[in-house]
């Protein structure tokens, strides 16, 4: 009989993963493994992969393991590694309350960006602190057919493009990424956010995520942009000492981000555990051949 690998599915504003619980760290997690069970068709399907391991057994994570018991491996979809997954943490949270690793309240979870706290609300919603965010210097130009917009260079732990577009529909079909210039501008590739204003401090994204393509939403992308709106409408809360919130829409639902005067950034969402299930070792075994 083949091994039976446990997996559950899960989604933050319908940002998707692959949830497998793997506390010691015993699952060779290949790139190929990953592109495998993304795939919609073929596979389980899913944006990404959260890997559940303990945060001692994980040779990236050890250092963490006083503050936060369990490490978030995250990849994305074409089984590339991301220092964050805004979304991710959130699902992740969701899934250590769901077995029973904590209750509701406040948790704190290892990921490549650093140890990120969390608060499980009894209404559902899952609040991440983010960290801070970079603006580094320099213009880009994001590109889509014949149309191109100035861009601004937001660095949430991992790397984004921020456009303010007149119309979502101009992001294109996006199936492939949006050339974004000067060439070398982002040396480890970046995910680029589409954002029209939606009414005060509310505007709506579209976005094309690093490793993944397209997504219904992308939380370190959703506060990216919510930083970029509050520098363009003045609003930069270290400046003015009042906190700055955003409402963000995204095709998958709707995420709220505040900006502190320290630099911190909170993210608020919905995150849902949709299944669980095992995964058939020979299948895996077959689709790595
Ligand atoms: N969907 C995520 C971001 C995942 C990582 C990203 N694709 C990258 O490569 O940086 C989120 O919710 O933040």
């Amino acid at each position: 009989m083949s091994t039976r690998i446990a997996f559950l599915k899960g989604h933050g504003t319908e940002n998707d993963f692959v949830i497998l619980p793997d506390p010691d760290n015993a699952i060779e997690l290949s790139p190929a493994a990953v592109a495998a069970l993304c795939d919609r068709r073929a596979g389980i399907g899913g944006d990404g992969v959260l890997h559940v391991v303990r945060s001692a057994a994980h040779p990236e994570a050890r250092r963490m393991a006083g503050e936060a018991e369990w490490f978030m491996d995250y990849r994305n979809s074409d089984g590339s590694i991301a220092e964050m997954c805004g979304n991710g943490v959130r699902v992740f949270a969701r899934y250590l309350q769901h077995a029973g690793h904590v209750a509701e309240g406040d948790l704190a979870i290892a990921t490549r960006g650093g140890v990120k706290r969390a608060h499980i609300a009894k209404d559902g919603d899952v609040t991440v602190g983010m960290g801070g965010s970079r603006l580094p210097e320099g213009d880009v130009t994001v590109r889509v057919g014949e149309r191109s917009w100035p861009a601004r260079n937001v660095n949430m732990g991992n790397p984004h493009a921020v456009a303010f577009v007149a119309d979502l529909a101009h992001a294109g079909d996006l199936y492939t990424p949006p050339p974004v210039s000067p060439e070398g501008a982002y040396p480890e590739g970046v995910n680029v956010e589409f954002v029209v204003d939606r009414g005060p401090r509310h505007v709506a994204m579209r976005v094309h995520e690093r490793g993944s393509g397209e997504t219904r939403s992308c939380g370190t992308g959703a506060c990216a942009v919510a930083v970029a709106t509050a520098r363009r409408d003045g609003a930069d809360p270290a400046v003015t000492g009042t906190p700055a919130t955003y409402t963000v829409d995204v095709p998958g639902g709707r995420l709220v981000i505040t900006e502190r005067p320290d630099g911190q950034i909170e993210m608020t969402g919905p995150a849902v555990i949709v299944a669980e299930g095992t995964i058939d070792g020979e299948w895996l075994e077959n689709a790595l051949r």
